[in-house]
């Protein structure tokens, strides 16, 4: 066959391909019932597994489950195009809440290269976040797990991450670190704070501004880290909080490499994470006025009186500001800055009649939880008031992710975000420009939030 004919052969070839799985995808959304049967090999026509469920105290099996439902969408794509397009749309939920309406709360899909079983029902992802590593593990893609580092405690299991989160828990609560992380901010975030006073003929940007404040935190945690390590004496005194502990582990588990993959874990939510979280609480606050009255009376009120009696805000009342921890718990909860959380099924499990067969890749979807207005009323509406009286430890608020591995930086987290808001509201009034969020392939601002500050005059 002379070369010309070899190119329409394959030529040929490839076109039936794409018609056919055009042809595919479109009888199975317009017959969708024929289509799942068929194409799922739904266990409701052909599947009976036996399955494992397990509680905190017990597994039980048993024999009847069900394959979540769903589409492969096209050879080799999966659905990953309509996922990036929806997510890039002005409702990026769009993508979930079809096939929510479609195939209930818990499905399947293939997206980036994978067969996914995407959960959007908060207790089958606390089921899954809840479970150790007998059930379910952390799943990354491999250009991730490698930024990470091998040793990272995103990714390694069992009791050297249940001992390595103990000890960063511990010294991420210590006062020690909060009340030095609260003297470093504050006087970091009055220096940048200074410098915006002059600053009228150009808008702050909020996103940046965030970031530089966080980049300050990163080297305060480091110098700490340093400054024990040079002063600590071999067999000297008790340890006074969990770095020491960490530091003077004879174990040999935790390495210096162990070491260095964690610090990069707390470098990328304080790179990111933080920055954000404050970013898209200022993006709120401008959209909400009244709510935005609320929280600078409140923070007015406690600044007026440290300065009557003469004292500086300490990490405690940063955050036991009532009104202002709900701003910050309802940015978390509309923000989405961690949108979903990977595991892989390391056995069957069964969780609320749904099998999710071994070695499953589990997309657990913080996001639709977040917004699913079967747990919240008008779940578009930014609204502080609705954490009034009510408990953030529940299965449907989990931005801070849950179980074993519940980030242990939240309590940081919160105060970092505090001690920014008190001093922007306390010296600032401001006039943001349009902005908006995009939802890929991180959450952020377009524009980095631009704001015009204005100095008050009623301190
Ligand atoms: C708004 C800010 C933050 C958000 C939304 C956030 C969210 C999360 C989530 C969802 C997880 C669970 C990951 C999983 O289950 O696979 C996590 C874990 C973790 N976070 Fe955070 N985080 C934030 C800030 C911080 C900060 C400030 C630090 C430390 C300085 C930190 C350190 C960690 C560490 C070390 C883990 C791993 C825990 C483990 O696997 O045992 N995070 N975070």
């Amino acid at each position: 066959m002379d070369i010309p004919c070899i190119w329409t052969l394959i030529s040929f070839v490839i076109a039936t391909a794409f018609s056919l799985s055009y042809i595919f995808h479109f009888l199975r959304n317009t017959n969708l019932k024929f289509i799942t049967t068929i194409s799922l090999n739904h266990p409701k026509t052909s599947t009976t597994k036996t399955a494992c469920t397990s509680t905190t105290t017990t597994t039980s099996c048993t024999t009847s489950s069900t394959l979540p439902l769903g589409t492969n969408g096209w050879p080799i794509l999966g659905e990953t195009m309509e996922f990036i397009s929806c997510a890039y749309s002005d409702h990026p939920e769009s993508f979930m809440e079809k096939r929510r309406r479609l195939y209930g709360k818990v499905f399947k899909s293939h997206i980036f290269g994978k067969q996914t079983i995407i959960s959007t029902d908060a207790e089958v992802n606390k089921f899954i976040l809840q479970s150790d590593a007998k059930l379910f593990v952390p799943s990354y893609p491999k250009s991730l797990t490698e930024l990470m580092g091998k040793s990272s405690i995103l990714l390694i299991n069992g009791s050297l991450q249940r001992r390595i989160h103990g000890l960063l828990g511990s010294f991420f609560k210590s006062s020690h670190l909060k009340a030095q992380v609260t003297k470093d901010m504050q006087s970091y975030v009055q220096q940048a704070m200074d410098r915006w006073d002059d600053n009228i003929h150009s808008p702050i940007f909020i996103q940046d501004e965030a970031k530089q404040a966080k980049k300050e935190m990163v080297k305060v945690v480091k110098k700490i880290i340093v400054s024990k390590r040079n002063n600590m004496v071999p067999g000297g005194a008790d340890p006074n909080d969990v770095l020491d502990v960490l530091l003077s582990d004879q174990s040999g588990q935790l390495t210096d490499d162990l070491m260095s993959d964690n610090m990069i874990d707390m470098m990328i939510p304080g790179e990111d994470s933080v920055p954000l979280l404050i970013t898209l609480a200022i993006k709120y606050l401008s959209d909400s006025p009244l709510i935005l009255h609320k929280l600078t009376e409140e923070n007015m009120k406690v600044h007026r009186m440290k300065l009557e009696l003469g004292e500086p805000m300490i990490w405690s009342d940063y955050l036991s500001l009532p009104f202002t921890q709900m701003v910050i718990t309802e940015t978390l909860r509309m923000g989405n800055i961690i949108t979903g959380l990977m595991r892989k099924a390391m056995k069957d499990v069964e969780i609320k009649g749904y099998l999710i067969p071994k070695g499953s890749c589990v997309l657990t979807y913080l996001r639709s939880v977040h917004l699913d207005e079967d747990l919240y009323d008008t779940p578009y509406q930014f609204n502080p008031w609705r954490w009034q009286n009510k408990d953030t430890n529940s299965s449907s608020f989990t931005p801070f992710g849950g179980g074993q591995r519940l980030c242990p930086g939240l309590d940081l987290a919160r105060l970092e975000a505090s001690i920014f808001l008190h001093h922007f509201v306390t010296r600032f009034r401001w006039e943001a420009e349009d902005d908006s969020i995009v939802h890929f392939p991180t959450v952020r601002m377009k524009k980095g939030m631009p704001v015009w500050v204005k100095r008050r005059r009623d301190p």
